[in-house]
C-alpha cells in the first residue's frame, strides 16, 4: 500500500526495528529465567524478576508506541517515541506516557524545564500501530508556524488530534472500560496530572471521560517520575465505584494501565468491611420512600433527615457524644492506681489528669488506642517503668481502657445517640437539627428480615468507629467515582483514610440521582475535605472541569443535553461533534423494539442496552422478547456482570456503563414523571448511554423532554 505521508517508509522501518529489539529483549529475559545465577537463591530471584519483566513487556510488542516527539535539549535535537510502557533499549527506546517528558505529548506546552535544562518541543506525531504494523501517521504539531500553535494544539481543536480521536471514538463499545492513553486530550491530561498533593474533584458531563481520566490518574500517580511523597503503589490504592457492576466494568482497564493490585469496591462495602458487618443487608429506605410515597410532606422530611445524617458536621456531633459519655463514665469509676513491681506505685491518677488524656486522645481518630498510649506514658512518667514493666500491667491498663471506652459498638451506639433526645441535647445538638434527627419519616417503609443497615446512617456509624479506633493504615490514594452521590460526611471520613491530599473525586452534579445523600455543590465537598486538615488550605480540594464530552455522537449528545438543561445549573459542556444516526422514536407493540434491535445487530452493533425505568421491567424483557428470537441478558442485580451483547438493565445500574446502541424503554410521562426532577435526571442518564445509536420507545406517547 502506498501512503501519502513522506515519512511512512522510514517510520515503518523504525517500527520493525523496535519490535525486533523488544522480541530479542523478551527472549533474553526468558533465557535468564531458564539459566539462573551463581547459586540457587540468586537463580530463583533472577528467574522471578526476569519472568515478570518479560510478562510486562510482552503485551506491548504489538504496539510498542503511539507517538513521536522531536525535542531540542541543550542545543541537541532528540527524537522520542512515546508508548504505554518504557523500553530502555539505547537505540530503539520508548519513553513512557506517564513520564514527565512523555506527558508533553498531550499538552499544549512546548517548553519545559528539567534538571536545570530547558527543552523545546519541535514536532509531535501520532502513529497508529496495531499488530506490529504501522497503519497511519498524523502530524499533530509541525512547529512550522508557532503563532498557530494554539490552533494546532488547543483543546482537541487541533485537526490532527481530532482526526485520531474521532477514529478511536467511532470504534465499537467493549464489555469493559478502555484505556485512552493514545488519545488523551489536553484538558483531560491537565485534570489527570492536577497537583498530586491536593485533593482533586473532577466535574464533567456524561461521557466527558471522568472515570477514564480518574483511572489514568492512578496510573500516573504510580509512575516512577512522581516524587516519592506523592507516588502511589497500586496495592495502596482504593477505587470506590457506585455499584459492583460498574466496579467489575472499570476493573478491566487495570491491567492495561499496569495497575494490578488496586482494590476496587463500593463505598458501602468498604464501610461495612471496616465495621466487620460484611454480611449485613444494606437498605436505602429513603429512596424507597421517595419513589413510592405520594405524600409530599413525608417525602420532604425523609429527604431532610437523610441530608442531615450525611452532613460533615455529624462527625463533630458524634465526637461530642463520645466525649460526654466518657465524662460520665469517668465520674462513675474510682481513680485508678497502678503498682509497678520493683518501681513503686503511681498512686491514684486524678480524674482531672485522666480527662486531659481523654481530651487529647479525642483530638484525632483512634481515641481508644491513643488514650491507652498516653495512659502508659503517664504511668511511665510517674514510676520510671520500662516497656517490660508495662507488659506486666497489660491487663490492668486494658481494664481501665475498657471501663471508659468499651461498650460503644458503632451500630448500636450511633443509633442510641440518634434516637435519644436527652443524648442529642447532651451532645449540644440544637434545634432544628435535633428535631430532624429524631423524626422517623421512614416508619412505614418495611425493614428487611434479619439485621440491616441503611445507606444514610452508614457514614455516621463509621464516624463513631473512626473516632474510637481510627480507619486503619492510610491508603496511598483513594478514587471516588460518581462522587455527586455521596455524603459530605463520607468525604470527611475518606480524607482521614488516605494520605493528606490523596483523593480524586469524579462526578457530575447533573447526573446526581441521590440528592438526599449527595452534596448540593462541590464547595460543600471542599469544606468537608478541608475540615480535619492542617493547614486547611492544603486539605481543601481543587476542582477541574472537563469541557468536552466524547462518548456519543452529536445527535445523542444533543438529545441528552436538552434533558439535562431543564434542571441543571451546571454549565453544559460541548460535544466533540461526531456524526451519527439521528435519534429514533419507536412506537407501538414491543415487536417494534425487537425489529429495531435486529436491525442494529445486522448493522454490526453488538453491545446494545434496553434501559428501563424500573427493575421489574428489565426482568420481564428477556421473556417478552424471546418470541422474537432475541437473546436478552438481564442485569438487574448488583452481582450481575456486564459481559457485552444485548442486555436489559434498569437505569440506576446503567449509570457509568456504555453501549453501541441504547433503547430507552418506556420513554413516556407515565414512567418518568415530568413534574419530578429525579425522573428527569434518570431520563438523562438513560439517554446518555449510547455511543453510536439512541432510540426512545413508548407504547403510549412520548415524554415531553425527549421530543425534539
Ligand atoms: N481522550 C479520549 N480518547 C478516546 N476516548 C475517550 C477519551 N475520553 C473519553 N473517551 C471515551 O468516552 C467514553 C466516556 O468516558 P467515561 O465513561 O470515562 O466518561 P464519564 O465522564 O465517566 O461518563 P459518565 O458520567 O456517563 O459515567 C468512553 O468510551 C471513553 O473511552
Amino acid at each position: 500500500m502506498t501512503h501519502p505521508h513522506p515519512d511512512f517508509p522510514a517510520e515503518e522501518a523504525r517500527l520493525g526495528s523496535t519490535v525486533q529489539a523488544m522480541i530479542r529483549r523478551i527472549q533474553i529475559l526468558e533465557d535468564r529465567e531458564r539459566h539462573g545465577g551463581a547459586d540457587e537463591h540468586t537463580s530463583l530471584v533472577m528467574a522471578d524478576d526476569a519472568e515478570e519483566r518479560a510478562a510486562v513487556l510482552s503485551p506491548h510488542v504489538h504496539s510498542p508506541y503511539f507517538g513521536r516527539m522531536t525535542v531540542r535539549i541543550r542545543g541537541k535535537e532528540r527524537t522520542l517515541y512515546i508508548g504505554k510502557h518504557a523500553f530502555g533499549n539505547p537505540r530503539y527506546g520508548v519513553t513512557s506516557w506517564r513520564s514527565d517528558v512523555g506527558g508533553l505529548f498531550y499538552t499544549d506546552q512546548l517548553q519545559w524545564q528539567a534538571a536545570g535544562n530547558t527543552g523545546t518541543v519541535l514536532h509531535k506525531r501520532q502513529l497508529d500501530v496495531q499488530n506490529k504494523r504501522l497503519l497511519d501517521i498524523t502530524d499533530l504539531y509541525t512547529g512550522e508556524n508557532k503563532g498557530e500553535q494554539a490552533q494546532q494544539e488547543g483543546n482537541a481543536g487541533g485537526a490532527g488530534r481530532r482526526k485520531v480521536l474521532l477514529k478511536r471514538l467511532s470504534e465499537h463499545a467493549t464489555a469493559g472500560m478502555r484505556d485512552v492513553v493514545e488519545t488523551l486530550q489536553p484538558a483531560q491530561y491537565d485534570a489527570m496530572t492536577a497537583d498530586p498533593a491536593r485533593f482533586q474533584i473532577v466535574q464533567g458531563s456524561a461521557g466527558a471521560g471522568k472515570t477514564t481520566v480518574g483511572f489514568h490518574r492512578l496510573a500516573w500517580l504510580c509512575g516512577p517520575d512522581r516524587p516519592e511523597q506523592v507516588r502511589a503503589r497500586p496495592e495502596g490504592i482504593l477505587a470506590l465505584m457506585p455499584n459492583d457492576i460498574l466496579a467489575a466494568y472499570a476493573s478491566r482497564v487495570l491491567p492495561g494501565l499496569e495497575l494490578q493490585g488496586v482494590t476496587v469496591t463500593t463505598p458501602e462495602k468498604w464501610m461495612l468491611s471496616f465495621l466487620g458487618l460484611e454480611k449485613m443487608q444494606v437498605t436505602d429506605r429513603t429512596l424507597t420512600l421517595l419513589l413510592a410515597d405520594q405524600n409530599n410532606e413525608r417525602r420532604a422530611s425523609a429527604w431532610k433527615k437523610a441530608k442531615a445524617l450525611g452532613r460533615a458536621s455529624i462527625y463533630d456531633l458524634i465526637r461530642e457524644h463520645v466525649r460526654q459519655e466518657l465524662w460520665a463514665r469517668l465520674h462513675k469509676v474510682a481513680e485508678p492506681s497502678f503498682d509497678v513491681p520493683g518501681r513503686g506505685s503511681t498512686g491514684p491518677i486524678p480524674r482531672a489528669d485522666l480527662w486531659e488524656l481523654i481530651e487529647h486522645a479525642l483530638s484525632q481518630p483512634g481515641a481508644t488506642e491513643r488514650f491507652r498510649a498516653s495512659l502508659e506514658e503517664a504511668i511511665r512518667r510517674r514510676t520510671n517503668a520500662t516497656d517490660t514493666d508495662l507488659k506486666v500491667l497489660d491487663k490492668e491498663i486494658g481494664k481501665v481502657v475498657t471501663t471508659l471506652f468499651g461498650r460503644m459498638l458503632p451500630v448500636s451506639e450511633t443509633r442510641r445517640l440518634l434516637g435519644s433526645e436527652a443524648l442529642l441535647e447532651r451532645a449540644k445538638v440544637a434545634e432544628p437539627l435535633r428535631r430532624i434527627l429524631l423524626s422517623d419519616p421512614l416508619a412505614a417503609i418495611p425493614l428487611p428480615k434479619g439485621s440491616s443497615v441503611d445507606v444514610t446512617e452508614l457514614p455516621a456509624i463509621l464516624a463513631l468507629r473512626c473516632i474510637l479506633h481510627g480507619l486503619g493504615e492510610r491508603w496511598d490514594h483513594i478514587l471516588l467515582d460518581e462522587a455527586q452521590d455521596f455524603q459530605p460526611l463520607l468525604y470527611r471520613l475518606l480524607a482521614q483514610a488516605t494520605r493528606p491530599g490523596q483523593l480524586t473525586a469524579l462526578g457530575d452534579l447533573s447526573q446526581g440521582l441521590a440528592g438526599y445523600k449527595g452534596p448540593a455543590n462541590w464547595e460543600e465537598v471542599q469544606q468537608a475535605l478541608g475540615r480535619d486538615s492542617a493547614p486547611a488550605a492544603l486539605g481543601s480540594a481543587s476542582v477541574s472541569f472537563l469541557p468536552m464530552t466524547y462518548r456519543s455522537t452529536a445527535p445523542i449528545s444533543e438529545a441528552s443535553a436538552r434533558i439535562a438543561a431543564t434542571y441543571s445549573k451546571v454549565i453544559h459542556s460541548e460535544h466533540i461533534g461526531r456524526e451519527g444516526d439521528p435519534v429514533q422514536f419507536l412506537e407501538g407493540e414491543l415487536g417494534t423494539v425487537a425489529g429495531h434491535v435486529q436491525a442494529l445487530q445486522d448493522a454490526g452493533y453488538q453491545n446494545i442496552a434496553l434501559v428501563t425505568r424500573r427493575t421489574i421491567d428489565a426482568q420481564r424483557l428477556p421473556d417478552a422478547l424471546a418470541p422474537f428470537d432475541l437473546d436478552v441478558q438481564p442485569i438487574t442485580e448488583p452481582q450481575h456482570r456486564y459481559k457485552g451483547g444485548l442486555v436489559s438493565i434498569p437505569v440506576q445500574y446503567a449509570k457509568g456503563l456504555e453501549f453501541d446502541g441504547c433503547v430507552v424503554m418506556d420513554a413516556d410521562p407515565q414512567s418518568y414523571d415530568p413534574g419530578t426532577e429525579y425522573d428527569s435526571r434518570l431520563l438523562y442518564v438513560a439517554a446518555s448511554r449510547g455511543l453510536h445509536h439512541l432510540a426512545f420507545y413508548s407504547g403510549a406517547g412520548f415524554h415531553p423532554l425527549v421530543q425534539g
